[in-house]
C-alpha cells in the first residue's frame, strides 16, 4: 500500500492528525523536499515527531526510477511531500504507476499554498487564471542569460480576462529559493525587453512564509516591491486582475496596498 502525505505550510506539526497516525503506521517513510519544503522544520525534527526513520528522495528517485515503488507491494509505504502532495506537483504520474505495479494507493490531504495564498490575501480562489512559475535563468550553450518568457505570458493572458496569477518561485537544489525580489526582477526585465505594460503598471502582491505564525503579505506597485524586504523563505507572488472591491479592500488593509487601487473595482 502506497500513502501519499501532505505535510502542510510550515513546521512538523501542520501534518493532519489522519496523516501523523498513518505515519506511525507505516513501515518505510519517504519524502520529497524538491516540489516544496516546510522552512520551519527539518528531518530530523521531523522524525523525532513520527518516531520514525524518513528516507528523503531526490527527484530522479521520484520521476525517473522509483525503484523505491517495488517495496510498497508488500508494505505500509508512506511518500510525504510538502503542502498538498497533489497541488502543483506531477505526483499523479507516480500513483498511475504504482496503480499499474497493482499497489493499493491513498491519499491524506495537507494544507496547501494554493488556498493559502486566498486565505492571507483575500483574493477569491474563484477569479484566478492558469498558474505561473519562474525558473532561474539558465545560461545557453553559447553563455547567453536566457530568461523563460511563459510566465509573463501567462500573467498576460489572464490580465485580459480580469484573472489573478499565481506565480510560484523556483527551488533549485544549487541557486535555493527564489524570492519575490528576484521574480519581479525578472519579470520586468522582460517588460523592459517587450514593452507591453503588462507588469510596470501592475499591483503585485508577495507572501512569504505561509503558515508561521508571521506571514508577510504586502502589496504594491511590482517596480516598488522589488525592493521590499519579505525575510526568509519560501515566497509566493501574486499578480492580481480585476479587482472586486472586497479584494481591493482587503489588499489596502491586509497586504498595506495602494489606496487608489480602490478606485477602479468591480
Ligand atoms: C511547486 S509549488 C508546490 C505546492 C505544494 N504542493 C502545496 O500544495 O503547497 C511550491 C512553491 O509554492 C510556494 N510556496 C509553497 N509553500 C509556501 C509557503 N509556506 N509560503 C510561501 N510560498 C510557498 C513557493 O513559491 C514554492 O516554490
Amino acid at each position: 500500500m502506497l500513502t501519499f502525505i501532505g505535510l502542510g505550510l510550515f513546521d512538523e506539526y501542520d501534518i493532519s492528525l489522519k496523516g501523523l497516525e498513518a505515519v506511525r503506521e507505516a513501515d518505510l517513510v519517504y519524502a520529497e523536499f524538491y516540489t516544496s519544503c516546510l522552512m520551519g522544520t527539518n528531518p530530523e525534527k521531523m522524525e523525532k515527531l513520527y518516531g520514525k526513520k524518513v528516507h528523503l528522495l531526490f527527484r530522479e528517485d521520484v520521476e525517473q526510477q522509483p525503484t523505491w515503488l517495488d517495496e510498497a507491494k508488500d508494505k505500509n509505504v508512506v511518500f510525504l511531500t510538502g503542502g498538498d502532495t497533489m497541488v502543483s506537483t506531477t505526483h499523479v504520474d507516480l500513483r498511475l504507476r504504482a496503480e499499474k505495479l497493482g499497489i493499493e494507493t491513498h491519499l491524506i490531504h495537507g494544507a496547501s499554498i494554493a488556498s493559502a495564498v486566498s486565505g492571507l490575501t483575500g483574493l477569491q480562489n474563484y477569479r484566478f487564471g492558469k498558474s505561473a512559475s519562474i525558473p532561474y535563468p539558465y545560461e545557453s550553450r553559447r553563455g547567453a542569460r536566457i530568461i523563460s518568457e511563459t510566465p509573463y505570458d501567462t500573467i498576460k493572458k489572464n490580465s485580459e480576462l480580469g484573472l489573478h496569477t499565481m506565480v510560484f518561485l523556483d527551488i533549485d537544489k544549487d541557486k535555493g529559493y527564489m524570492t519575490v525580489n528576484h521574480a519581479l526582477e525578472l519579470l520586468l526585465e522582460v517588460e523592459n525587453r517587450r514593452g507591453e505594460g503588462i507588469m510596470d503598471r501592475a499591483v503585485a502582491v508577495g507572501i512569504a512564509r505561509a503558515g508561521s505564525e508571521k506571514p508577510v503579505v504586502k502589496a504594491d506597485y511590482a517596480e516598488n516591491l522589488k525592493g521590499f524586504d519579505f525575510g526568509k523563505p519560501l515566497h509566493i507572488l501574486v499578480v492580481p486582475g480585476k479587482l472586486h472591491f472586497l479584494e481591493a479592500e482587503a489588499l489596502v488593509k491586509l497586504a498595506s496596498g495602494p489606496e487608489e487601487i480602490m478606485e477602479e473595482t468591480e
